[in-house]
């Protein structure tokens, strides 16, 4: 019996691509389904965010010093906020919306209708640990990561509770020197 991982349903993109991968992958992440028809009990946040801050906490021990949780609207403003509970470290989200605020980052998710997200107060010196539901691709948090750093800040992690592992997201990131940490995965083993 695999490990059941509670996932609560918070993007219709992660539904779409339980399809992906062996049958025993899926099993992992089926928990998500069931707030389609059921109701999510709150438990199953509070322990999505607990486990996860587990693995960033093993991965990257200097993320309890960084300055906030950086969470990307839509679908990563509930885990941003389960994650920062049990961090106990104060959050922000990145939001699709063009405020009349100074000194936005702003970045670019490429495969969304509205393609324009934008960070608000971020100041030089700051590091954060980048926060969504789901990553595919993973060329959201590969702009936002190079558009951070254009600003003088410094992302050093990011999470998400489920990664497809056939995009290439985890290289890319890689790349940039940010470890991708998910709560399970779909799509085959790294
Ligand atoms: O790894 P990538 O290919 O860059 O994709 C990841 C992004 O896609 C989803 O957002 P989406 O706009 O689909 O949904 P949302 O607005 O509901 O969060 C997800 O929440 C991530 O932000």
């Amino acid at each position: 019996m695999p490990e059941t991982l509670a996932v609560p349903p918070f993007s219709a993109r992660i539904v779409e691509r339980l399809g992906v991968g062996p049958a025993s992958r899926r099993e992992r992440v089926i928990h998500s389904l069931d707030g389609l028809e059921d109701a999510v009990h709150p438990d199953a946040l509070t322990s999505a965010g607990a486990q996860l801050w587990q693995r960033v906490l093993a991965e990257v021990p200097d993320a309890l010093s960084v300055d906030f949780l950086l969470g990307l609207d839509a679908g990563g403003i509930l885990p941003t906020v389960s994650l920062a509970s049990a961090a106990g470290l104060p959050y922000k989200i990145a939001w699709k919306l063009r405020l009349p605020l100074d000194g936005a980052v702003r970045f670019t998710e490429p495969h969304a209708m509205r393609t324009d997200v934008f960070a608000y107060g971020i100041a030089p010196g700051q590091r954060m640990v980048l926060v969504d539901d789901e990553i595919t691709t993973g060329r959201t948090l590969a702009d936002l990561t190079r558009r951070l750093r254009e600003a003088g800040a410094a992302p050093v992690a990011a999470a998400c509770l489920v990664e497809d592992t056939t995009q290439g997201a985890h290289a890319l990131l890689a790349d940039l020197g940010i470890p991708l940490i998910a709560l399970t995965t779909i799509g085959e083993e790294r």
